[in-house]
Protein backbone atom coordinates (compact mmCIF):
# COMPACT_ATOMS: atom_id res chain seq x y z
CA UNK A 1 0.00 0.00 0.00
CA UNK A 2 2.72 2.13 1.07
CA UNK A 3 5.26 1.51 -1.65
CA UNK A 4 5.49 4.94 -3.98
CA UNK A 5 7.54 3.22 -6.91
CA UNK A 6 6.13 0.40 -8.89
CA UNK A 7 8.22 -2.58 -8.71
CA UNK A 8 7.48 -3.61 -12.59
CA UNK A 9 10.60 -3.64 -14.74
CA UNK A 10 10.26 -0.22 -16.36
CA UNK A 11 10.71 -0.61 -20.47
CA UNK A 12 13.34 2.24 -21.60
CA UNK A 13 10.16 3.79 -23.63
CA UNK A 14 8.18 4.29 -20.76
CA UNK A 15 6.28 7.37 -20.50
CA UNK A 16 4.26 8.64 -17.10
CA UNK A 17 2.52 12.33 -16.93
CA UNK A 18 -0.43 14.00 -16.52
CA UNK A 19 -3.60 14.88 -18.65
CA UNK A 20 -6.92 16.88 -18.24
CA UNK A 21 -9.69 16.92 -19.95
CA UNK A 22 -11.48 19.94 -20.26
CA UNK A 23 -14.04 21.17 -21.87
CA UNK A 24 -17.74 22.89 -21.53
CA UNK A 25 -20.18 21.41 -19.58
CA UNK A 26 -21.76 18.39 -20.74
CA UNK A 27 -19.01 17.78 -22.86
CA UNK A 28 -18.87 14.32 -22.41
CA UNK A 29 -15.43 14.63 -20.20
CA UNK A 30 -16.27 12.57 -16.95
CA UNK A 31 -17.81 9.75 -19.29
CA UNK A 32 -14.31 9.73 -21.03
CA UNK A 33 -13.02 9.61 -18.44
CA UNK A 34 -14.61 6.46 -17.07
CA UNK A 35 -14.34 4.91 -20.18
CA UNK A 36 -10.36 5.28 -20.11
CA UNK A 37 -9.58 4.41 -16.63
CA UNK A 38 -12.39 1.53 -16.97
CA UNK A 39 -14.20 0.45 -13.35
CA UNK A 40 -11.27 1.95 -11.42
CA UNK A 41 -12.46 4.24 -8.45
CA UNK A 42 -11.49 7.55 -8.70
CA UNK A 43 -8.82 8.25 -5.71
CA UNK A 44 -11.03 11.21 -3.73
CA UNK A 45 -8.50 11.06 -0.97
CA UNK A 46 -6.60 13.85 -1.90
CA UNK A 47 -9.87 15.68 -2.88
CA UNK A 48 -9.92 19.08 -2.11
CA UNK A 49 -12.75 21.88 -1.80
CA UNK A 50 -11.50 22.87 -5.48
CA UNK A 51 -11.08 19.63 -7.94
CA UNK A 52 -8.06 20.95 -8.64
CA UNK A 53 -5.40 18.08 -9.32
CA UNK A 54 -8.00 15.61 -7.78
CA UNK A 55 -6.97 12.97 -9.91
CA UNK A 56 -10.11 11.14 -11.52
CA UNK A 57 -8.37 7.83 -12.31
CA UNK A 58 -5.15 6.27 -13.89
CA UNK A 59 -4.77 4.05 -17.11
CA UNK A 60 -2.18 1.67 -16.54
CA UNK A 61 -0.51 0.25 -19.61
CA UNK A 62 2.97 -1.62 -20.13
CA UNK A 63 4.46 1.33 -21.99
CA UNK A 64 3.18 4.06 -20.34
CA UNK A 65 1.22 5.73 -17.51
CA UNK A 66 -1.20 8.53 -17.84
CA UNK A 67 -2.69 10.15 -15.15
CA UNK A 68 -6.09 12.39 -15.49
CA UNK A 69 -6.57 14.99 -13.00
CA UNK A 70 -9.81 17.20 -12.69
CA UNK A 71 -10.33 20.89 -12.70
CA UNK A 72 -13.15 22.87 -11.27
CA UNK A 73 -14.49 23.67 -14.84
CA UNK A 74 -13.53 26.35 -16.98
CA UNK A 75 -15.69 29.35 -16.73
CA UNK A 76 -16.48 32.19 -18.03
CA UNK A 77 -14.99 34.88 -15.14
CA UNK A 78 -18.52 36.57 -13.90
CA UNK A 79 -17.20 37.51 -10.47
CA UNK A 80 -14.03 37.45 -8.43
CA UNK A 81 -14.06 34.20 -7.45
CA UNK A 82 -14.74 33.03 -11.01
CA UNK A 83 -11.53 34.85 -11.82
CA UNK A 84 -9.45 33.20 -9.10
CA UNK A 85 -11.12 29.61 -9.90
CA UNK A 86 -10.23 30.35 -13.15
CA UNK A 87 -6.24 31.53 -12.41
CA UNK A 88 -6.35 28.08 -10.80
CA UNK A 89 -7.42 26.16 -14.10
CA UNK A 90 -4.95 28.34 -16.32
CA UNK A 91 -2.15 26.75 -13.28
CA UNK A 92 -3.41 23.33 -13.68
CA UNK A 93 -3.18 23.79 -17.51
CA UNK A 94 -0.12 25.02 -17.28
CA UNK A 95 1.14 21.62 -15.01
CA UNK A 96 -0.72 18.90 -16.90
CA UNK A 97 1.54 17.30 -19.72
CA UNK A 98 -1.01 17.55 -22.18
CA UNK A 99 -4.76 18.75 -22.46
CA UNK A 100 -7.72 16.91 -23.88
CA UNK A 101 -10.19 19.83 -25.09
CA UNK A 102 -13.25 17.65 -25.55
CA UNK A 103 -15.91 19.43 -28.05
CA UNK A 104 -19.20 16.96 -28.57
CA UNK A 105 -20.37 16.02 -32.21
CA UNK A 106 -23.56 16.57 -32.09
CA UNK A 107 -23.62 20.19 -30.94
CA UNK A 108 -22.47 23.50 -33.06
CA UNK A 109 -19.20 25.28 -31.84
CA UNK A 110 -20.83 27.42 -29.36
CA UNK A 111 -19.13 30.72 -27.45
CA UNK A 112 -18.84 28.73 -24.75
CA UNK A 113 -16.28 26.28 -26.55
CA UNK A 114 -14.67 29.43 -28.26
CA UNK A 115 -13.70 30.91 -24.70
CA UNK A 116 -12.33 27.56 -23.85
CA UNK A 117 -10.21 27.11 -26.63
CA UNK A 118 -8.81 30.79 -26.77
CA UNK A 119 -7.94 30.17 -22.91
CA UNK A 120 -5.97 26.88 -23.78
CA UNK A 121 -4.06 29.18 -27.01
CA UNK A 122 -2.86 31.20 -23.75
CA UNK A 123 -0.77 27.88 -22.11
CA UNK A 124 2.59 28.07 -24.03
CA UNK A 125 3.62 24.99 -25.32
CA UNK A 126 1.55 22.66 -24.80
CA UNK A 127 0.08 19.70 -26.84
CA UNK A 128 -3.87 19.82 -27.39
CA UNK A 129 -5.73 17.43 -28.35
CA UNK A 130 -9.14 18.43 -29.56
CA UNK A 131 -11.48 15.41 -28.81
CA UNK A 132 -14.58 15.35 -30.68
CA UNK A 133 -17.01 13.36 -28.46
CA UNK A 134 -19.96 11.83 -28.07
CA UNK A 135 -19.27 10.50 -32.47
CA UNK A 136 -22.04 7.76 -31.60
CA UNK A 137 -24.95 10.53 -31.72
CA UNK A 138 -23.95 11.69 -35.21
CA UNK A 139 -23.90 10.32 -38.96
CA UNK A 140 -20.70 9.94 -40.92
CA UNK A 141 -21.27 13.15 -42.63
CA UNK A 142 -21.85 14.90 -39.53
CA UNK A 143 -19.13 13.37 -37.63
CA UNK A 144 -16.94 14.75 -40.94
CA UNK A 145 -18.43 18.34 -41.30
CA UNK A 146 -18.00 18.92 -36.99
CA UNK A 147 -14.36 17.58 -37.30
CA UNK A 148 -13.75 20.24 -39.96
CA UNK A 149 -15.15 22.77 -38.13
CA UNK A 150 -13.18 21.49 -34.93
CA UNK A 151 -9.95 21.95 -37.09
CA UNK A 152 -10.69 25.51 -37.94
CA UNK A 153 -11.23 26.12 -35.16
CA UNK A 154 -7.84 25.45 -33.53
CA UNK A 155 -5.81 27.36 -37.02
CA UNK A 156 -7.15 30.48 -36.12
CA UNK A 157 -7.25 30.26 -32.52
CA UNK A 158 -3.74 28.53 -31.91
CA UNK A 159 -2.63 29.62 -35.28
CA UNK A 160 0.13 27.15 -37.23
CA UNK A 161 -1.26 23.81 -37.44
CA UNK A 162 -3.64 24.12 -34.85
CA UNK A 163 -4.21 21.34 -32.53
CA UNK A 164 -1.51 18.73 -31.70
CA UNK A 165 -4.13 16.31 -32.73
CA UNK A 166 -8.16 15.50 -33.45
CA UNK A 167 -9.26 12.45 -32.41
CA UNK A 168 -13.16 11.45 -32.64
CA UNK A 169 -14.32 9.44 -30.01
CA UNK A 170 -17.56 7.88 -28.27
CA UNK A 171 -17.32 6.74 -24.48
CA UNK A 172 -20.59 5.65 -25.34
CA UNK A 173 -19.97 2.68 -27.06
CA UNK A 174 -15.52 2.63 -26.86
CA UNK A 175 -15.25 3.92 -30.46
CA UNK A 176 -11.50 5.33 -30.61
CA UNK A 177 -11.46 5.35 -26.78
CA UNK A 178 -7.90 3.24 -27.09
CA UNK A 179 -6.75 6.07 -29.45
CA UNK A 180 -7.62 8.50 -27.24
CA UNK A 181 -5.26 6.99 -24.78
CA UNK A 182 -2.28 6.09 -27.32
CA UNK A 183 -2.42 9.63 -28.46
CA UNK A 184 -2.65 11.15 -24.81
CA UNK A 185 0.62 8.65 -23.64
CA UNK A 186 2.23 9.73 -26.56
CA UNK A 187 2.19 13.08 -25.07
CA UNK A 188 3.79 11.92 -21.92
CA UNK A 189 7.06 12.71 -21.31
CA UNK A 190 9.70 9.89 -20.57
CA UNK A 191 9.07 8.86 -17.10
CA UNK A 192 9.25 5.57 -14.89
CA UNK A 193 5.57 5.24 -13.01
CA UNK A 194 4.93 7.48 -10.69
CA UNK A 195 2.16 5.10 -9.06
CA UNK A 196 2.52 1.53 -8.16
CA UNK A 197 0.12 -0.43 -10.52
CA UNK A 198 -3.35 -0.65 -9.62
CA UNK A 199 -2.62 0.60 -5.93
CA UNK A 200 -5.13 3.21 -3.83
CA UNK A 201 -7.60 3.25 -7.49
CA UNK A 202 -7.85 -0.72 -6.68
CA UNK A 203 -8.70 -0.48 -3.14
CA UNK A 204 -12.07 1.60 -2.68
CA UNK A 205 -11.34 0.43 1.05
CA UNK A 206 -8.34 2.36 1.40
CA UNK A 207 -9.96 5.25 -0.34
CA UNK A 208 -12.78 5.53 1.97
CA UNK A 209 -10.74 4.98 4.84
CA UNK A 210 -8.37 7.93 3.47
CA UNK A 211 -12.08 10.35 3.09
CA UNK A 212 -13.00 9.17 6.33
CA UNK A 213 -10.27 10.51 8.08
CA UNK A 214 -10.04 13.76 5.79
CA UNK A 215 -13.92 14.36 6.92
CA UNK A 216 -12.69 13.99 10.36
CA UNK A 217 -9.77 16.22 10.20
CA UNK A 218 -11.19 19.13 8.56
CA UNK A 219 -14.26 19.20 10.96
CA UNK A 220 -14.67 22.66 12.01
CA UNK A 221 -11.30 23.83 10.65
CA UNK A 222 -12.37 23.71 6.73
CA UNK A 223 -11.66 27.73 6.68
CA UNK A 224 -8.06 27.02 7.99
CA UNK A 225 -7.62 24.29 6.15
CA UNK A 226 -9.05 25.13 2.93
CA UNK A 227 -7.31 23.30 0.53
CA UNK A 228 -4.25 21.73 2.07
CA UNK A 229 -4.93 18.23 3.44
CA UNK A 230 -3.87 15.12 2.10
CA UNK A 231 -4.44 11.64 3.39
CA UNK A 232 -2.25 8.78 2.54
CA UNK A 233 -2.91 5.14 3.89
CA UNK A 234 -0.02 3.70 4.25
CA UNK A 235 -1.32 -0.04 5.98
CA UNK A 236 -4.02 -1.83 7.02
CA UNK A 237 -2.53 -4.99 8.45
CA UNK A 238 -4.30 -7.82 10.50
CA UNK A 239 -2.38 -7.50 14.10
CA UNK A 240 -1.00 -10.79 14.91
CA UNK A 241 -1.48 -12.88 17.05
CA UNK A 242 -4.91 -12.28 17.43
CA UNK A 243 -7.70 -14.87 17.81
CA UNK A 244 -10.06 -14.99 14.74
CA UNK A 245 -12.83 -14.01 16.81
CA UNK A 246 -11.20 -11.12 18.12
CA UNK A 247 -9.52 -9.40 15.12
CA UNK A 248 -7.81 -5.81 14.87
CA UNK A 249 -6.70 -4.04 12.07
CA UNK A 250 -3.59 -2.16 12.43
CA UNK A 251 -4.63 1.27 10.36
CA UNK A 252 -1.56 3.37 9.30
CA UNK A 253 -2.06 7.12 8.09
CA UNK A 254 -0.35 9.60 7.27
CA UNK A 255 -1.78 13.71 6.71
CA UNK A 256 0.19 15.75 4.79
CA UNK A 257 -0.07 19.91 5.29
CA UNK A 258 1.36 22.09 3.91
CA UNK A 259 2.53 24.06 6.58
CA UNK A 260 3.57 23.89 9.99
CA UNK A 261 1.05 26.06 11.68
CA UNK A 262 -1.42 23.28 9.73
CA UNK A 263 -0.02 20.92 11.47
CA UNK A 264 -0.52 22.58 14.97
CA UNK A 265 -4.04 23.33 13.95
CA UNK A 266 -4.77 19.42 13.23
CA UNK A 267 -2.68 18.40 16.41
CA UNK A 268 -3.93 20.77 18.30
CA UNK A 269 -3.31 21.21 21.99
CA UNK A 270 -1.75 18.83 23.02
CA UNK A 271 -2.61 16.61 20.58
CA UNK A 272 -5.93 16.72 22.03
CA UNK A 273 -7.71 17.17 18.82
CA UNK A 274 -5.83 14.89 16.90
CA UNK A 275 -7.73 12.39 18.89
CA UNK A 276 -10.35 13.75 18.51
CA UNK A 277 -9.91 13.50 15.27
CA UNK A 278 -9.02 9.48 15.76
CA UNK A 279 -11.85 8.66 17.70
CA UNK A 280 -14.44 10.13 15.12
CA UNK A 281 -12.25 8.57 11.66
CA UNK A 282 -12.37 5.35 13.88
CA UNK A 283 -15.82 4.34 14.79
CA UNK A 284 -16.54 5.49 10.86
CA UNK A 285 -13.66 3.11 9.63
CA UNK A 286 -14.82 0.36 12.47
CA UNK A 287 -18.44 0.37 10.84
CA UNK A 288 -17.24 0.57 7.22
CA UNK A 289 -14.73 -2.73 7.20
CA UNK A 290 -16.56 -4.62 10.16
CA UNK A 291 -13.81 -4.86 12.67
CA UNK A 292 -11.90 -3.16 15.63
CA UNK A 293 -9.21 -1.12 14.05
CA UNK A 294 -6.12 0.64 15.93
CA UNK A 295 -5.83 3.74 14.16
CA UNK A 296 -2.38 5.33 13.92
CA UNK A 297 -2.51 8.81 12.76
CA UNK A 298 0.89 10.43 11.70
CA UNK A 299 1.08 14.46 10.91
CA UNK A 300 3.60 15.61 8.38
CA UNK A 301 4.41 18.78 6.53
CA UNK A 302 4.92 18.47 2.82
CA UNK A 303 5.54 21.47 1.53
CA UNK A 304 3.52 23.17 -1.35
CA UNK A 305 2.12 19.39 -1.84
CA UNK A 306 -0.99 20.77 -3.77
CA UNK A 307 0.61 22.91 -6.40
CA UNK A 308 2.78 20.27 -7.78
CA UNK A 309 0.86 16.94 -8.93
CA UNK A 310 4.33 15.65 -9.82
CA UNK A 311 4.56 15.50 -5.79
CA UNK A 312 1.24 13.91 -5.32
CA UNK A 313 3.13 10.92 -7.08
CA UNK A 314 5.71 10.82 -4.79
CA UNK A 315 3.48 11.00 -1.46
CA UNK A 316 1.83 8.04 -2.95
CA UNK A 317 -1.78 9.46 -4.62
N1 LIG B 1 -24.41 9.06 -26.67
C1 LIG B 1 -23.39 9.45 -25.92
N2 LIG B 1 -23.59 10.18 -24.82
C2 LIG B 1 -22.53 10.56 -24.08
C3 LIG B 1 -21.21 10.22 -24.44
N3 LIG B 1 -20.38 10.75 -23.51
C4 LIG B 1 -21.16 11.39 -22.62
N4 LIG B 1 -22.47 11.29 -22.96
C5 LIG B 1 -23.59 11.86 -22.23
O1 LIG B 1 -23.51 13.27 -22.20
C6 LIG B 1 -23.89 13.78 -20.94
C7 LIG B 1 -22.76 14.58 -20.32
O2 LIG B 1 -21.66 13.74 -20.11
P1 LIG B 1 -20.59 14.00 -18.96
O3 LIG B 1 -19.51 13.01 -19.12
O4 LIG B 1 -21.26 14.10 -17.64
O5 LIG B 1 -20.10 15.45 -19.36
P2 LIG B 1 -19.08 16.40 -18.58
O6 LIG B 1 -18.34 17.15 -19.62
O7 LIG B 1 -18.29 15.64 -17.59
O8 LIG B 1 -20.10 17.36 -17.89
P3 LIG B 1 -19.87 18.40 -16.66
O9 LIG B 1 -19.64 17.54 -15.45
O10 LIG B 1 -21.18 19.13 -16.63
O11 LIG B 1 -18.74 19.28 -17.00
C8 LIG B 1 -24.28 12.58 -20.11
O12 LIG B 1 -25.68 12.44 -20.17
C9 LIG B 1 -23.61 11.41 -20.81
O13 LIG B 1 -24.30 10.21 -20.64
C10 LIG B 1 -21.01 9.43 -25.61
O14 LIG B 1 -19.90 9.09 -26.01
N5 LIG B 1 -22.13 9.09 -26.32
Amino acid sequence: MAETSAGHGTAPDYRAGFAVLVGRPNAGKSTLTNALVGQKVAITSAKPQTTRHTIRGIVHRSDGQLILVDTPGLHRPRTLLGQRLNDLVAETLSEVDAIGFCIPANERIGPGDRYIANQLAGVPRKPIVALVTKADLVDRAALAEQLLAVEALGREVVGGEGWSDLVPVSAQDGYQVKTVEDVLIGHMPSSPPLYPDGELTDEPEAVMVAELIREAALEGVRDELPHSLAVVVEEIVPREGRSEDNPLLDVRVNLFVERPSQKAIIIGRGGSRLREVGTAARRGIEALLGTRIYLDLHVKVAKDWQRDPKQLGRLGF
